[in-house]
């Protein structure tokens, strides 16, 4: 042991004064070739052997990167004496990390590794498209030559694994926009994020509960799907479409979905996407396990305002790539390139289904059509238990009666009733009295017009809208039935 250490001391002189007699002789160039020559005979020497897992990977972010912060700080803070603290804006959780420069042991499968973070000051910038940030920062890991291939093919995987467990299960979901209209910042993402805090969840939702529980159920479904879509050959994706009047729940629904299964939410504004290659690049940069949302669809862009062709189909209008169009859309929802990523939801609202492009409604394009619409006497007695703390033995038995009838009488939405009952939740008595007193005085309001028309059931206007002329192609002329519902709106 002793003679080991004394050649090593020996070899540490003798490199040492190999690099100043280079230092002394040699031009710069040479001297750094010639450390690197010898670096490569230290090296091969060495049992050991280094990886550097870079924070930027040329232009874009290194997923391994983040996946790597995250796994150390589940357990750094038990090993380490000097760690970096962060807590993003609005967050409610405090992340524990390496310090700069910092080292940690961690073993996996019987071998232990070493983990360094490498953090150095940037060189003042030259011209660059993109500002890069001041810091270069990446991992060092240590590992025995011998141990290589189970650390690159199952230390890594369990990684990113554990990584994605670590998040769903520690953080708040995060909310992305893409407000900032198509540009990078310095790490090259198009998305900026925030904690998402939304408290709405499936228990708060009004709406019926047989339809809540099917919507459960096909979520569940999904999410726990991997081995279905695998073997029946689909794209891990699921696309949900959610219309009704303003103030019905449908972003609280999105809300709920992200809560319910943990996800995050990419909230797309089509308005600040400027062709379908930049909404193609927004597309490869969303994660898995998360909702693409795209709200208020039929005023976002004009998406049906195509012409027709010298074939007589209808098409996109050409100009020359500087805009979005139908196809491309359909093509972020449907294409190949949809399938850049897995197990991610796409949800599209809007309050007019019937100015929706047939093209958008037809089965397969959108699974699941989800009607969100005036409030019910079982979506009501939901808000009734959220604000009050009401269930349905505590009302008098005449009032639950009352407000059953007159809800089916007038057209309030969920948030109309939730205002009232908010605005006088320490009084419940008085709070179902004064909602009671509104439907009627609605009702009756709407009675003496003589305007309580026949409601067009939303089901009944999707059909509507659903029905075109010709089958098999994807740009067909509106129907003459969705004319009639436009004018009749
Ligand atoms: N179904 C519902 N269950 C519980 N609360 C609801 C529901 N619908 C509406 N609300 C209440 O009304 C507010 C507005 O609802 P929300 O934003 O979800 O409606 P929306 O359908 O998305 O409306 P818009 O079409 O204008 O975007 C919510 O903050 C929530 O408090
Ligand atoms: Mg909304």
């Amino acid at each position: 042991m002793k003679e080991y250490w004394s050649y090593l001391a020996s070899l540490l002189g003798v490199l040492a004064f190999c690099q100043t007699l280079l230092q002394l002789i040699f031009p710069p160039q040479l001297r750094f070739l010639s450390l690197k020559f010898l670096n490569r005979i230290f090296h091969l020497f060495s049992s050991y052997c280094y990886f550097d897992i870079t924070e930027i990977d040329g232009v874009n972010t290194n997923e391994l990167y983040n996946a790597v912060q995250l796994y150390l700080s589940s357990f750094v803070s038990i090993n380490g004496s000097r760690l970096s603290l962060t807590r993003a804006l609005n967050s409610s959780a405090i992340t524990i990390g390496l310090s700069n420069n910092d080292c940690i042991i961690d073993t996996f499968g019987g071998v232990t590794v070493l983990w360094e973070h490498v953090v150095i000051q940037r060189q003042s910038q030259t011209f660059t498209w993109r500002p890069l940030p001041d810091e270069k920062r990446g991992f060092t890991l240590r590992m025995k030559k011998k141990d290589k291939s189970l650390i690159l093919h199952s230390y890594l995987d369990y990684i990113m694994d554990k990584s994605n467990e670590i998040r769903r299960n520690n953080q708040d979901r995060l909310l992305y926009t893409n407000s900032r209209g198509g540009s990078l910042d310095s790490r090259g993402h198009p998305w900026e994020s925030v904690p998402f805090k939304h408290p709405s969840t499936f228990d708060t939702l009004a709406m019926h509960p047989v339809k809540k529980q099917e919507i459960m159920h096909d979520l569940k479904d999904f999410a726990n799907g991997q081995s279905f879509y695998h073997k029946t050959g689909r794209a891990w994706k699921r696309g949900y479409l959610l219309y009704g009047p303003p103030g019905t729940g449908k972003s609280s629904m999105i809300a709920a979905i992200a809560n319910y299964l943990s996800y995050d939410i990419y909230d797309l504004e089509l308005t600040e996407v400027h062709n379908n290659s930049e909404l193609r690049k927004l597309l490869m940069k969303t994660s898995s396990k998360s909702i693409i949302v795209i709200e208020d669809i039929d005023c976002s862009v004009n998406l049906t305002n195509r012409k027709k062709n010298n074939k007589g189909n209808y098409c996109d209008p050409d100009d020359g790539g500087n805009s979005i169009t139908l196809s491309g859309l359909l093509n972020f929802t449907d294409g190949l390139w949809s399938c850049c990523g897995s197990e991610r939801i796409f949800v599209f609202t809007t309050n007019h289904i019937e100015k929706l492009d047939p093209a958008l409604l037809r089965s397969g394009r959108m699974d699941m059509h989800i009607s969100m619409s005036y409030c019910s006497y079982p979506a009501l007695k939901i808000l009734l238990n959220n604000y009050l703390g009401y269930e349905e033995s505590d009302l008098d038995c005449n009032v639950s009666r009352e407000l059953a009838e007159a809800v089916d009488m007038v057209e309030m939405t969920p948030a109309d009733i939730s205002e009232i009952l908010i605005k006088n939740r320490s009084d419940k008595q008085k709070a179902v009295g004064e909602l009671l007193e509104t439907m009627k005085t609605r009702a009756e309001g709407n009675l003496k017009r003589g305007s309580l028309k026949e409601k067009i059931s939303d089901e009944e206007q999707e059909k509507r809208a659903l029905e075109s002329p010709k089958e098999g192609s994807d740009f067909e002329q509106p129907s003459k039935e969705q004319e009639n519902a436009e004018k009749m709106k």
